[in-house]
């Protein structure tokens, strides 16, 4: 039995002549969370897109709970644990905050969705504002809600692209501690995109820096801050 709740091995992707990917191989172990980190354009959404299936694979392999799935759509991913984030675009406005997590829950098929939309909402300390219409919701509130969309359905893998962007520091301080709590009480792998790297450092266990599609370090954060190379191409000399 495989430790690893995801492997991607050898990932590369091509936009026409750019190599976006080249060769990319990390890991997530069950309630991981690891952050991605990297300059503009590295690499990192891409990624991302390459795990969900959103982007097919011009080489390499994802392989979920054992199995490779690189050829499988997003949807069979989806239903074999592997959520995203939705971003505050697939937010409906006009709809409350409960009937909206619980239309996300129905649709991956889940037999309550009630119940399943209640317990995220209360996960995320949302279930207060379960009657209130999604779009006036705050912002920080609103990036809650894409994480409860996204927790829908028991997800064992998450992936986030900066779920932190336009946060007040206190709104992405909270969020990151609900993250990390979230991950170890429902088992729940996590591989987060964020440029915020109090964030980063404050909750991830391990992290992958990418540079021009490839990963220039990977483990510890001591040791990626540690990292001359890293220093020099991304965190510069404040880190
Ligand atoms: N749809 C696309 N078509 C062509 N090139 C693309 C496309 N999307 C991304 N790229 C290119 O692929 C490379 C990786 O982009 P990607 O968005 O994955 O980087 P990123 O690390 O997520 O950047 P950021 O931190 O700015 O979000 C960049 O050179 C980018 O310009």
């Amino acid at each position: 039995m495989t430790p690893y709740v995801l492997q991607a091995e050898d990932v590369a992707i091509h936009y026409g002549g750019t190599k976006a990917l080249d060769g990319v191989a990390l890991t997530l172990e069950k309630a991981q969370i690891r952050g991605l980190i990297g300059p503009n354009g590295a690499g990192k959404s891409t990624l991302i897109d390459a795990i969900t299936g959103r982007r097919r694979l011009a080489r390499g392999k994802v392989i979920l709970h054992g199995e490779d799935v690189s050829r499988l759509g997003t949807v069979e991913r989806r239903q074999r644990g592997l959520s995203r984030s939705f971003q505050r675009t697939s937010i409906f406005a006009g709809m409350t905050v409960l009937a909206q997590v619980e239309l996300a829950s129905h649709e991956m098929g889940v037999e309550n969705s009630a119940a399943d939309a209640r317990a995220v909402l209360e996960e995320l300390n949302l279930a207060s504002l379960g009657h209130r219409l999604a779009g006036n919701l705050g912002y920080g509130e609103q990036r809650r809600l894409d994480l409860a969309l996204a927790l829908v359905g028991r997800p064992k893998l998450l992936m986030l692209d900066e779920p932190m962007a336009g946060l007040s520091v206190k709104e992405s301080l909270d969020l990151a501690q609900h993250l990390k709590a979230l991950a170890s009480r429902r088992d729940i792998a996590v591989l987060l995109v964020e440029h915020d790297m109090d964030v980063v450092f404050g909750i991830c266990s391990v992290i992958t820096v990418f540079e021009l599609g490839r990963v220039i370090a990977d483990g510890a954060p001591a040791s990626v801050r540690a990292n001359r190379r890293v220093r020099e191409a991304y965190l510069g000399s404040a880190a």
